[in-house]
């Protein structure tokens, strides 16, 4: 327990636990990786620009090792000094770190795992910012991205023409709505298994077709609240006369965003909703996490494919941006170390902007840890009380278990299937849908 008697943050301080692990192997990994990256491409920068260019290239890979040297050695955090408008914000919430422990410096193996992962990303972005010539032009994971997306092409050609057949004869087919909804919610669960900070920046994707793998990893969810989030949708669709608002805080591209689009595309086109707002990264984040970048991409090379299903949904979704009923924000506050309950205090625009929604989905592992704070729950402890009063709207989270915390289960669950798989909270096999509807 802390202080104000939550249960503590998870934190590399723990030896043994997955944050441990994550800031002793896995971040070493992921900063290597982003600079053997980089340094493949000084050849190509230094053909596209000049020899500055690729100099300055040089240093921004030196800063990165350092960072590395950093994490190892549990260097205390430094400020983020690259002038961006949230510096101020990550230094208020380092100083609000420091008090938490008694004036001591916030370093790797002592602080919050989740502050101390943000930052490492956020400091890989500040080490290409502090570079004037190409701040602006370098995205360290955007091949692994886009490779992602090809790779799994065979499972989004399916889900492309799956959806296209069943919407396009929405009046006609027996299948009642509830159950294609369900199914496309589902899929757009196990999309999250495909992100690729869980795999080091390892290839992770979506290879077997996920139609039929839906109905086999059913008992691999371990809440599902499906029912609840179809009936509050029915709910939403009736008193808003089909007028009502979508969110969904999305996280990793390539196979899991072609999941979040379907799902979009499936309440707004049998008129659940009018209107899809997406929430994109507003910089490279976490490996896979989806940027504007990466969102417009995706939407043109659907527009470019050449199978029917994704160049129909391209052309679709380029009208939708255009014509509004789809739009794409980023803000800041997705990319802060902070839990969701402190958004209202810290950016309270953007919570009203979120209490504008009727219903919000939260995508992914780093989304759930945030909107429960990332700390050692009890499991039956409610999902509810984990919110900490963060209720902008009705809200679902979509997520595959990386990380080791999870609320909202039955007593004896979790000892339950700890016995079957001892890694279940870490690996993305099991999945969560919980749902809170005030
Ligand atoms: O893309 P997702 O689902 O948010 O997963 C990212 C997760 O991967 C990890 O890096 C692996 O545990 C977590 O730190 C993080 O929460
Ligand atoms: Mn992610």
């Amino acid at each position: 327990m802390d202080g104000n008697s939550l249960p503590s943050p998870l934190s590399a301080k723990y030896k043994g636990t997955f944050g441990y692990y994550t800031v002793r192997d896995r971040l070493p990994v992921i900063l290597t990786k982003v600079v053997d990256t980089l340094c493949r491409m000084n050849s190509k920068i230094a053909d596209q620009y000049d020899e500055e260019h690729a100099e300055s290239l040089k240093n921004i890979c030196g800063r990165i090792s350092q960072l590395k040297y950093e994490v190892q050695t549990n260097k205390p955090v430094t400020p983020i000094q690259d002038g961006w408008a949230d510096a101020i914000v990550w230094d208020k919430y380092y100083k609000k770190q420091k008090t938490l422990i008694d004036g001591a410096e916030p370093c790797w193996f002592v602080s919050p795992w989740l502050y101390m992962e943000c930052y490492m990303y956020r400091k890989i972005m500040e080490s290409i910012h502090l570079s004037k010539l190409l701040g602006d032009k370098i995205d360290p994971f955007r091949d692994q991205k886009e490779q992602a997306f090809m790779t799994s092409q065979a499972a989004t050609i399916a889900v492309s023409m799956d959806l296209m057949e069943k919407l396009t004869k929405l009046d006609e087919i027996a299948e009642p709505l509830k159950y294609i909804f369900v199914h496309y919610l589902k899929i757009a669960l196990w999309g999250n298994k495909c992100d690729l900070s869980i795999s080091g920046g390892d290839e992770n994707t979506q290879t077997s077709c996920p139609l039929a793998q839906v109905d086999i990893l059913e008992p691999y969810i371990l809440v599902d609240n499906t029912s609840q989030v179809w009936d509050t949708l029915v709910a939403i669709k009736k008193a808003k006369s089909g007028h009502g608002q979508l969110d969904i805080v999305l996280d990793n591209a390539g196979f899991e965003l072609v999941t979040d689009l379907c799902l979009a595309e499936l309440l707004l086109s049998s008129g659940f909703v009018s209107k899809v707002v997406f929430h994109a990264k507003a910089m490279p984040w976490f490996v896979s996490d989806v940027t504007l970048h990466d969102f417009h991409w995706t939407l043109q090379m659907f527009c470019a494919s050449n199978n029917m299903g994704m160049s129909h949904f391209g052309n679709l979704w380029q009208s939708r941006l255009k014509d509004g009923s789809w739009s794409l924000r980023v803000h800041e506050f997705w990319t802060l170390p902070h839990s969701f309950h402190e958004m209202e205090e810290t950016v309270p625009k953007l919570y009203a902007e979120l209490e504008l929604s009727d219903f919000i989905f939260f995508k992914g592992d780093l989304n759930y840890r945030k909107l429960t704070s990332d700390r050692s729950w009890d499991f039956t402890t409610s999902f509810q009380k984990t919110l900490q009063g963060f209720t902008p709207a009705p809200l679902c989270t979509l997520r595959t278990l990386k990380c080791d915390t999870v609320v909202g289960l039955n007593p004896g669950q979790a000892e339950k299937v700890e016995k079957e798989d001892s890694d279940w909270m870490i690996t993305g096999s099991y999945a969560v849908i919980q749902a809170y509807i005030p």
